[in-house]
């Protein structure tokens, strides 16, 4: 077994290397090597996706990767931004369901940004798209006939392509409550009224799932105004960016949701996949030791689970955490003091 460790930029380092403290004291025999991503990729080599770290990554049986993104490299050409190398990655290695459970823990029901009993209902799994929609499509500038500077970019999904994510999301569907709510913005969007005609379709070979359609923006409303109503939340690349990163602070921290990308591609341990918490580089915060890593740790518990084989240690993991926050270790994300190095030595003590 062995897996790929693409920690980044800004906080990345720092939450991956609590990580690996966790994965290390677990003692699991995983053989890992490490490779420069991102913006840390590009100053010392000129490219945030250098070859060398694709081929590591394709190589492996799971991938666990921090974060990307330096301000740094905000004016550089896109193609030559950190943020590709993690889409690049997603596509590459054809990593298309992106799963990003959001759960409240014990204990902290009252560190929402919702009301506590509002909160206390959050479990839900967002299903997201991640090949696909603007995100890859084409994209540019350009002077319109008045000499107004015009920026561009592309929107769509082919039927395979929503295909493909909607049989994940029925599955999943199928392994929690058997209802699943597909996200989209099919009364203005033409590539949403083909995922959800597509959605349809697929929906007649999972007749034990309850779907239901939705509006993104009602969503976006309903994730807040009671999110219990969720189980499976299955959506494109863009919403799902958009409604995961609003469905942390209903659980009370983005330093807290963990994600894992999946394609089809099997090893001789489990489903290849790449796991990154869902928050990126916090420049604001990078280098002071404020970063929560339990986002990192749980993203970690996920590989275990679905790259390895190894689901006990992920259980180990997720019910330290858990522990964890119950006794009250918060970072200042929570309304707490610990700093990230704390953190990981709370989740280590409880393993
Ligand atoms: N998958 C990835 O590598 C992602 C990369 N990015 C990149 O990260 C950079 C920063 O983006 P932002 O929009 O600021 O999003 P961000 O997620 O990095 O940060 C948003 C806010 O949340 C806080 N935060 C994030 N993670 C935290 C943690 N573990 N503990 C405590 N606080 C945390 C930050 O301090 C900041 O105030 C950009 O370059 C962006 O493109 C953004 C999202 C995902
Ligand atoms: C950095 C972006 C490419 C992606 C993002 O925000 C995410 O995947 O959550
Ligand atoms: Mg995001």
């Amino acid at each position: 077994m062995k897996i790929a460790v693409l920690p980044g930029d800004g906080i990345g380092p720092e939450v991956t290397r609590e990580a690996l403290r966790v994965l290390d004291a677990l003692d699991l025999g995983i053989e890992r090597e490490e490779a420069l991503v991102g913006g840390a990729a590009y100053h010392a080599t000129g490219h945030p996706l250098p070859p060398a770290t694709l081929a590591l990554a394709e190589a492996s049986d799971g991938v666990l990767f921090g974060a990307v993104g330096d301000p740094a490299c905000d004016a550089l050409e896109r193609h030559l931004r950190p943020e590709q190398a993690i889409l690049g990655l997603r596509k590459a290695l054809t990593l298309f369901a992106n799963l990003r459970p959001a759960k409240v823990f014990a204990g902290l029901e009252s560190h929402s940004a919702l009301r506590p009993e509002v909160a206390g209902a959050i479990d839900l799994l967002i299903v997201r798209e991640l090949n696909g929609d603007v995100y890859f499509g084409e994209k540019g500038f350009r002077t319109t006939a008045s000499g107004e500077r015009e920026g561009w970019d592309m929107m769509s999904y082919n039927e395979s392509e929503v295909r493909r994510i909607a049989h994940a999301g029925f599955r999943a569907a199928q392994g929690r409550s058997k209802r699943l709510c597909s996200v989209d913005k099919a009364n203005v969007l033409e590539t949403s009224q083909l995922w959800r005609d597509v959605v349809i379709e697929v929906a007649r070979e999972y007749p034990d799932v309850a779907l239901e359609h939705m509006y993104v923006d009602n969503a976006a409303m309903q994730l807040v105004k009671s999110p219990g109503q969720f189980d499976v939340v299955v959506t494109g690349n863009l919403f799902g960016d958009i409604l995961s990163d609003l469905a942390s602070m209903c659980v009370g921290s983005i330093g807290l949701l963990a994600s894992a990308s999946l394609g089809a591609r099997q090893t001789a341990h489990g489903t290849f996949g790449l796991y990154e918490p869902i928050h990126g580089s916090a420049p604001d915060i990078a280098g002071k030791g404020l970063a929560n890593p339990m986002a990192t740790i749980l993203s970690a518990a996920m590989l275990l689970r679905h790259s390895l084989g190894l689901a006990d240690a992920a259980d180990r993991i997720e019910a330290a955490v858990a522990r964890t926050l119950a006794d009250g270790v918060l970072g200042r994300d929570l309304g707490g003091s610990a700093g990230t190095t704390e953190i990981g030595d709370a989740v280590l003590a409880r393993l």
